[in-house]
C-alpha cells in the first residue's frame, strides 16, 4: 500500500472567520479514484487548493508523495495533474498549441513535447481538432482539451475539481470512461463531484464531505453497511403544505424526514417499520397520499443519514 496523499486534522479559516475545511484526515493510496462527495460549498475546492499549495493551510498537514506539501518539490509538482474547477485554457491558441504550452511549463521541448502533446490529445479525443483553435470548441471540447493540458507529463496523479459541471451529458460520460482508462494505467486519481452517479460509477472510495468536514470515507459498499438496519420510503403527497413533519420526526423507528417539494422521503428502522404512523399522520392531516415507495439503499440515503439532509440541496 503505497500512500500517495495524507491529509492530517486539515483546517482552513478563511479571514472573516469562515471555516471552509474542519479537521480533515484521510489518505489516498495508489491506484485509488477516489470521489469527494459533497454539496456546494462543502469545502472540497479549499481541500484541493491547499494540496495544490494555491491557498495556505491554517492547521494540520499534507503530505504528498511521501513529502510534506509545504516545500513542494518541482520532483512532486510533476506527479500531478490538476484539471480545475473553471476551465483554464488559451483560446486563441488551437488545441495543440494550448497542450505543448503547459508540456513546455514542465519541461518538455521538441520531439518529447510533440510526442507527448499528440498523446495526450488522442486520450480525450481531440486528436484530429489539434490544428483547431480552442474558440471554436464546444464546453465539452473545451473540458477535455483541460484535461489534456494536465495529461502531457504524464501525472501519477491527477485531480479534478467538479470537472464534468455544465456539459453535456455525453461529454460527461466520455470524461468518466477517460478517468477510468487513466486509473487501470496506475493513475491514481482525485475527483471531486457533488454528483452522486458519478462517484458511484467510477470510485473505488468515497470521501463524503459537509460543512468542511469528513462525514464518511469509504467504499460505495462499506458507506451503505453504515445504515444496513434502515430502510428507505418515498411518499408523494397532494398537499405538501399539510405534512407535519415535526410529528413524523417523533415517530418511533423514523430517523429522518425530508419534504421535497411533493415528495416526502423517510428513512426509519429495520426492525422497528413506521410506515403505518407515518401513513396515519398523514391521512389525518389530509395531504392525499398518491404513492408510497420503498426506495434502494443508495449514497443518497447515507448522506441524508449522516447530515439530515439532501445531497443535491444541501445549503
Ligand atoms: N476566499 C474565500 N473567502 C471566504 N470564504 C470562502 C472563500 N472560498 C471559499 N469560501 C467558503 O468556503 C466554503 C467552502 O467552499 P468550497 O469552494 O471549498 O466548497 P466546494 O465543496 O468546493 O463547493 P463548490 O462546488 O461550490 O466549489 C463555502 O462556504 C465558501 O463560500
Amino acid at each position: 500500500m503505497t500512500k500517495i496523499v495524507e491529509l492530517k486534522e486539515l483546517t482552513k479559516k478563511f479571514p472573516g472567520g469562515k471555516i471552509a475545511v474542519d479537521n480533515l484526515s484521510l489518505t489516498v493510496e495508489k491506484g485509488d479514484i477516489i470521489g469527494f462527495l459533497g454539496p456546494n460549498g462543502a469545502g472540497k475546492s479549499t481541500t484541493i487548493n491547499m494540496m495544490m499549495d494555491l491557498i495556505g493551510i491554517t492547521s494540520g498537514t499534507i503530505t504528498l508523495f511521501g513529502e510534506s506539501a509545504r516545500h513542494k518539490s518541482n520532483r512532486i509538482r510533476s506527479k500531478i495533474g490538476m484539471i480545475p474547477q473553471e476551465i483554464a485554457i488559451y483560446e486563441d491558441l488551437t488545441a495543440f498549441e494550448n497542450v505543448a504550452f503547459f508540456g513546455g511549463l514542465y519541461g518538455l521541448r521538441g520531439k518529447m513535447l510533440k510526442a507527448a502533446s499528440l498523446r495526450a490529445l488522442r486520450y480525450v479525443a481531440l486528436e484530429k481538432n489539434a490544428k483547431e483553435k480552442a474558440e471554436n470548441f464546444s464546453g465539452g471540447m473545451k473540458r477535455r482539451l483541460n484535461i489534456a493540458c494536465a495529461l502531457v507529463h504524464e501525472p501519477e496523479l491527477i485531480i479534478m475539481d467538479e470537472p464534468t459541471v455544465g456539459i453535456d451529458p455525453q461529454s460527461r460520460n466520455f470524461i468518466l470512461g477517460v478517468i477510468e482508462t487513466l486509473n487501470k494505467k496506475g493513475i491514481t486519481i482525485i475527483y471531486s463531484t457533488h454528483y452522486m452517479e458519478e462517484v458511484e460509477r467510477i470510485s473505488n472510495k468515497i470521501a463524503i464531505i459537509d460543512h468542511g468536514k469528513l462525514i464518511a470515507c469509504g467504499s460505495e459498499a462499506e458507506l451503505i453497511n453504515l445504515v444496513t438496519n434502515t430502510q428507505n420510503f418515498s411518499i408523494e403527497v397532494l398537499y405538501p403544505e399539510k405534512v407535519e413533519l415535526q410529528k413524523l420526526r417523533a415517530l418511533n423507528g423514523v430517523q429522518q424526514v425530508q419534504l421535497e417539494g411533493q415528495i416526502l422521503h423517510i428513512i426509519a428502522n429495520a426492525e422497528k417499520n413506521p410506515l403505518d404512523d407515518v401513513l396515519k399522520i398523514l391521512i389525518a392531516a389530509e395531504v392525499a397520499v398518491k404513492a408510497v415507495d420503498q426506495d434502494k439503499i443508495n449514497l443518497e440515503t447515507v448522506f441524508l443519514m449522516l447530515t439530515g439532509r439532501k445531497l443535491r440541496d444541501a445549503k
